[in-house]
């Protein structure tokens, strides 16, 4: 069985990798999200909770014993070694659990790994295929941040500050789909980028 094509997603806060991701799957890829199976890690139970606890002590749980992830996002955006401290718990197992995924599901024709943070962290780099870049600027990212969340602007521009420069995530791009339209905008670039990943195969391409 050949391998599917690998596409790393990646684009900075409320740029729309969600919305993008979520437009792919409609149209059959398969979609491997570090986020959400962040999530699955933190919650009551989950894998990486025992480490938490350990490091963090449980005042960064709730009372059903998930990550508290208010406390946590307050906690790392505003510490440096916190944030390499829960990276460094979370990192491993997430990417462990993205291939698994990943190889549970090899008969899709490609697969989108959705990587917020793919520029910082260039060892994920490795194994794809290609990076598409969701591209905004800073100004719609902290709107519809602002009104998915109870955040507030500064807390937004903390985040965002944490992240890539807008200009260095575009510099590993091999595709860009510029997300400051309406969603039909969106869907429009998706559908063209569908099409050219149904016609590569990782033995015709090769990124480096
Ligand atoms: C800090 C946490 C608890 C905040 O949870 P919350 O529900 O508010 O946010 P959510 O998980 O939905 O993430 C939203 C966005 O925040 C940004 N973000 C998350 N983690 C990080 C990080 N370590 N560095 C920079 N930005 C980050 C990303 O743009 C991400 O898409 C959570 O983001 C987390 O566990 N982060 C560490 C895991 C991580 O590094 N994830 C990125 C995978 S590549
Ligand atoms: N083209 C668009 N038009 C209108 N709203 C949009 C568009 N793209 C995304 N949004 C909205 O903006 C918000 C952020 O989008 P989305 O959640 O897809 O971003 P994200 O990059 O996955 O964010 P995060 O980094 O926080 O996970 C969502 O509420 C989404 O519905």
């Amino acid at each position: 069985m050949n391998t599917p094509l690998r596409i790393g997603m990646t684009g900075g806060i409320g740029s729309g990798k969600s919305a993008a991701a979520h437009y792919f799957a409609h149209l059959g890829a398969t979609i491997i999200d570090s986020d959400q199976i962040a999530h699955q890690l933190t919650t009551s139970g989950g894998l990486a909770i025992p480490a938490i606890r350990q490091h963090f002590g449980t005042d960064y749980l709730t009372t059903n014993g998930s990550l508290d992830r208010q406390r946590m996002r307050e906690r790392i955006f505003q510490d440096h070694v916190a944030k390499r401290t829960l990276e460094a718990i979370l990192h491993p197992l997430i990417r462990a659990a993205c291939w698994q995924q990943a190889q549970e599901s090899a008969a899709a024709p490609y697969q989108i790994w959705v990587i917020p943070l793919l520029y910082e962290h260039p060892d994920w780099q490795e194994n794809l295929d290609r990076i598409l870049v969701i591209d905004c600027d800073e100004e719609t990212q902290i709107h519809r941040v602002m009104q998915r969340s109870q955040l507030t602007r500064e807390a937004v521009e903390q985040i965002l500050r944490q992240q890539a420069k807008r200009i260095d995530r575009l510099s590993i791009a091999n595709d860009v789909i510029v997300n400051i339209g309406d969603f039909a905008a969106l869907q429009q670039q998706v559908d063209a980028l569908h099409q050219l990943y149904l016609n590569r195969t990782p033995q015709n391409h090769h990124r480096l």
